[in-house]
């Protein structure tokens, strides 16, 4: 059986580490991971964790997604240039009011989570078209079908990336290609601390009080808990980006945190849209007391979404 490659970018940690490790450990060696980094000095904790896959069903490959060349040299580097599963993983976030955040900043968000993946596709989707197969998986985001307080433009960058791939996504399927993206709730891993450090940071002297206020003492002060609460692990996302692909048919969309999908499913319930709006505004502000007795009963309420897919179903 021919090993199928897998190119995956971001993974000096977090998601990408953890998928790479996980699908290079794969007991039947169906894959050959191309592991992917902008900085390769940040390598080591990938070369601990992928212990004896290294230099066999793991290598690791630098790759700046905000650096076409970078890419090019990449995927000119990989034996016929085949990849046939593509995961585009590498991103950034931002939190914090609009009026404390350059335009500069909002652009390098954009650059890497949307125009990264798209420089990714722009190199590699005429090779999967030739050949008429590969699985472009992307690690979009809840972020990317909902928008959350003082996540404008991280949320704008995930919504971006869907109706790019919503877009794509009848084409792919003309030349037999898959495309899905996954969409993970709040994850524990270095973005999550990297945010929240930088939004401690913030200059809050351009915001008015109320906003401010709303921002250090709202949002900031719950944030912690709210990845304490509904906080999935690298290896969680993971293990669901491994069935997607092990899959016979994969969707187009998979979330994969059955705590949060109540609070995505208010989206689809309301055509008029106002009310995951009113929802989340009185989850932050009406009920302020009751903000964590809310944040506790979601994470019992363990609601299954159901969904005609299945994740129990891989490939023969
Ligand atoms: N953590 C979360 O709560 C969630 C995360 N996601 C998404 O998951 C993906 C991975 O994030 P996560 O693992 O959590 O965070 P990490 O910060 O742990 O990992 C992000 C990775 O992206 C890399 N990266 C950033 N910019 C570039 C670039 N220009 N070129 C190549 N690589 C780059 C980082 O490299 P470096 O070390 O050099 O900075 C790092 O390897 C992101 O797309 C994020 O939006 C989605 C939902 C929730
Ligand atoms: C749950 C919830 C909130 C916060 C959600 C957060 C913070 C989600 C973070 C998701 C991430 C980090 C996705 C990354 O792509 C609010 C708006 C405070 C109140 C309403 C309920």
């Amino acid at each position: 059986m021919d090993q199928k490659t897998v190119l995956i970018t971001g993974c000096s940690s977090g998601i990408g580490l953890s998928l790479a490790v996980h699908i290079a450990n794969d007991e039947k060696k169906r894959f050959m991971v191309y592991a992917t980094m902008r900085n390769l000095s940040k390598g080591e904790a990938l070369v601990e964790a992928a212990g004896r896959t290294l230099g066999k069903t793991l290598e690791i490959k630098q790759m700046d997604v905000c650096d076409e060349n970078s890419i090019k040299a990449c995927v000119d580097s990989i034996p016929e240039r085949r990849i046939d599963i593509l995961i585009s993983n590498a991103g950034v976030g931002l939190i914090g009011p609009i009026e404390c955040q350059s335009i500069e900043e909002m652009k390098a968000v954009m650059d890497t989570n949307f125009f990264g993946m798209v420089r990714l596709l722009k190199e590699i989707l005429p090779d999967m078209k030739k050949r008429k197969s590969g699985h472009i998986v992307v690690i979009s985001s809840v972020m990317g079908i909902q928008g959350i307080l003082f996540n404008d433009i991280y949320a704008a960058s995930k919504f971006a990336v869907e109706g790019f791939c919503e877009s794509l996504a009848v084409q792919a399927l003309r030349f037999n290609l898959n495309i899905t993206l996954i969409e993970p709730g709040p994850v524990v891993t270095e973005f999550e601390r990297k945010v929240f450090e930088e939004g401690l940071k913030t200059d809050l002297s351009k915001a008015d009080k109320v906003t401010a206020d709303m921002f250090t003492n709202i949002y900031l002060k719950n944030y912690k808990q709210i990845f304490d609460t509904f906080g999935q692990t690298a290896e969680d996302i993971a293990e669901h980006t491994f069935k997607i692909i092990t899959v016979e048919s994969p969707p187009f969309r998979h979330q994969t945190n059955s705590l949060y999908t109540p609070m995505t499913t208010l989206k689809y319930a309301d055509p008029n849209g106002d009310l995951p709006i009113d929802i989340f505004y009185k989850m932050v502000f009406e009920h302020d007391k009751v903000f964590n007795a809310s944040l506790n009963f979601l994470k019992l309420l363990r609601w299954r979404s159901r969904k005609s897919f299945t994740l129990d179903k891989p490939k023969a």
